[in-house]
């Protein structure tokens, strides 16, 4: 196992890159540490897979360094680096049987066969296929052949990390759960160093102790669940993260107040000057409608998801989104709405503005 220290890292599959717009990774430094489980998050071409592959030695990066430990492995090959990797798709021997294929690194690294025995029983309990595993790969459905191809990533117990990218798209829901909370459970016996990419937040929020959040070619955040509920350093991260995200809603800043056409809003903190773009973020689950008190709003639809409501409604042209308790009358005269102030965050940029006499956020 060890730490992974991305320094200074860049990369541009443009071979003489101009700028930053042609930089699929933009310059980013992080170390992740050892044991730790980490589940990098983002929307479809964020970087996710461009990161992991210089992780794992598939992408050599245009620029800066990658160490495991304290070891610069940047030029090293996949080989070289003692990791295991899963993919979205099954990568089995097909003529092997599912024990031969679960073995198979361990037998590649001489392993006794005792050991392997026990290890492979082990893991064949974990995926559920322990009366299959005298069967052949060949005729297995898609679903069993990812099982494999985790239980093969995860059969080794002497490596650095193992990296999973996106590994359970071809695995049916129910089984999906199953797997990830299996996944968490190794980790915790395990303490391997795992990094876990998905472009599920509930995946990556399941799964994970800590959530890279990428967003066009950057790191945004690295928190846990509640960091990126309660204090997201983005604008991204605000809106990708819950269901529905956080609103946004454009304001001008003065000390501990927000004005919102015309009207202000309490804010739970003090703020120096702010300058660029100035938003105010609040989660829905923080927005309460009112008969009497606050800001207009036009209800627009109320959607009843189980547990609570969402409602849907207009603000100064805008939409707004607003959570109500699962027995809460949403009657027509709702037409204000107010703010927890002190789960109010400020953005400059889409950046997180740090209230006065508080650091600011490090990605
Ligand atoms: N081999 C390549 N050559 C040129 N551009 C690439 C290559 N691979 C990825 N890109 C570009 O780099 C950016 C990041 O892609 P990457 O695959 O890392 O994103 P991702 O977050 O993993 O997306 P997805 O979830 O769709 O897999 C995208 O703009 C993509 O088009």
């Amino acid at each position: 196992m060890a730490k992974i220290t991305l320094s200074n890292l860049a990369h541009s599959y443009v071979p003489q890159p101009k700028g930053p717009q042609d930089f699929a990774l933009k310059e980013m430094d992080h170390v992740w540490e050892d044991g730790a489980s980490y589940a990098l998050l983002g929307s479809s071409g964020c970087g996710k897979t461009t990161l992991l592959n210089i992780i794992s030695g598939l992408l050599r990066p245009s620029q800066g360094r990658v160490l495991f430990g304290d070891r610069d492995v940047t030029d090293a090959p996949t080989a070289e680096r003692n990791i295991a990797q899963v993919f979205q798709f099954p990568v089995v021997y097909d003529t092997m049987t599912v024990r031969d294929n679960l073995a198979f690194p361990l037998r590649n690294r001489g392993m006794d066969a005792d050991y392997i025995r026990q290890r492979v029983q082990a893991i064949a309990q974990m995926i559920g296929m322990e009366a299959v595993l005298d069967r052949k790969a060949r005729g297995l459905t898609a679903d069993a052949k990812q099982k494999i191809s985790l239980g093969r990533g995860m059969v080794r117990q002497d490596v650095n990390a193992i990296l999973f990218d996106e590994p359970l798209t071809v695995i049916d829901p129910h089984m999906k759960w199953e797997l990830r909370t299996q996944l968490k459970s190794l980790h915790r016996e395990f303490n391997h160093t795992m990094i876990y990419v998905t472009h599920d937040q509930t995946e990556a929020l399941t799964f994970a102790e800590k959530v890279v959040v990428m967003y066009d070619g950057r790191v945004v955040q690295i928190g846990t669940a509640q960091e990126l509920f309660e204090t997201p350093a983005h604008t991204f991260v605000g809106y990708f993260i819950g269901s529905p995200g956080m609103n946004l809603l454009d304001a001008r800043i003065e000390g501990n107040v927000a004005h919102i056409e015309g009207s202000v809003v309490p804010l739970g903190a003090g703020y120096g000057p702010v300058s660029g773009r100035t938003q105010i973020g609040i989660r829905p689950e923080f927005v309460r409608l009112s008969a009497s008190e606050g800001l207009p709003v036009k209800l627009r639809r109320v959607e009843d998801v189980g547990r609570h409501k969402i409602v849907r409604a207009e603000f100064f042209g805008r939409e707004i989104n607003i959570i109500a308790d699962e027995g809460a009358e949403i009657g027509a005269d709702m037409t204000r709405v107010t703010f927890r102030p002190e789960r109010i965050s400020v953005y400059a940029d889409d950046w997180r503005v740090a209230p006065a006499g508080q650091l600011g956020e490090a990605a």
